[in-house]
């Protein structure tokens, strides 16, 4: 296959010369197996301005998750360029690429992974208690993105206290408290129905809007697409789209199934 792109620019003008919260360019990602290599990612090239939020959809072993991986710095592109806020990834060293998506990215993954002995709140105070951050401030911080998420009255309630969805939405408001530039989504509404599915997905486009963070979801709930600024179709590895050039879809056009 060969190179695919999509770009999701700014809607405002202002902000056109911001440092872009995500860029890959050309990126290029191959697993050893056995004697040769399987190539998960084939020269992928995805941009996405502040406050856009892209779907991410595609068959199984399309390579969505090498996608999301590469994009949150936890693994290298074999080939190509990832670039977060500005700042390009491959020379760093391993420790300042740590810094760096922890101080730029904000991870969801479709469990949210709390831990069972902590409450709520101290789930999004950890991270800050591990780094030696000041507590106070964290603490101010985390009851007000719990309050933002819905979640203000179950700020000292542990996890097995906590719905499905009530998780998933401390697993957000965690995310939010690094004040990411880029937000990814790994399938945040697998393990939720219907109703609590929407809610999520409407959570995360209204925490793209409000704190203006770059957000790529993986999805197989396509009903939800039109929540969305985009979406990029993965197909062996790259971005592929029958319609336009570039790799973008209108998400209404995805949601009728018309792609
Ligand atoms: N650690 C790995 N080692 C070897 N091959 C891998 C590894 N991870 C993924 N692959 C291969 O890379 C390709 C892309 O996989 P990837 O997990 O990114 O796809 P996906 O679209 O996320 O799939 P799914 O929807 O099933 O999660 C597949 O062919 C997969 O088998």
């Amino acid at each position: 296959m060969s190179a695919s792109s999509l770009s999701v620019p700014h809607l405002a003008t202002s902000s056109a010369g911001a440092a872009l919260p995500i860029a890959l360019t050309n990126v290029t990602l191959e697993y050893p197996d056995g004697g040769g290599t399987i190539k998960a990612l084939d020269s992928v090239s995805l941009d996405v301005a502040a406050g856009r939020m892209i779907s991410l959809v595609g068959t199984s072993g399309s390579g969505k998750s090498s996608l999301l991986a590469v994009a949150a710095t936890l693994v290298r592109p074999t080939n190509g360029q990832v670039a977060i806020d500005g700042i390009t990834t491959a020379d760093l060293k391993d420790a300042d690429l740590t810094a760096l998506r922890r101080e730029k990215v904000g991870i969801i993954f479709q469990q949210p992974n709390l831990l069972a002995s902590l409450t709520a709140v101290e789930q999004l105070m950890i991270g800050h208690h591990l780094r030696g951050k000041p507590l106070r401030a964290a603490r101010g911080r985390a009851h007000e993105l719990l309050g933002l998420v819905g979640l203000g009255a179950s700020a000292d309630k542990r996890p097995h206290q906590l719905s499905g969805g009530q998780r998933q939405r401390v697993n957000i408001a965690r995310a939010l408290m690094g004040d990411p530039r880029v937000l990814l989504v790994d399938e945040p509404t697998a393990a939720l129905d219907h109703e609590r599915s929407a809610s999520i997905v409407g959570l995360l486009r209204r925490v793209t809007d409000e704190f203006q963070v770059a957000t790529v979801m993986v999805t197989h709930d396509t009903e939800f697409v039109p929540l969305t600024d985009a979406v990029a179709v993965m197909r062996d590895g790259g971005l592929s789209n029958p319609e336009l050039p570039g790799g973008a879809i209108h998400p209404a056009t995805y949601s009728k199934g018309l792609f």
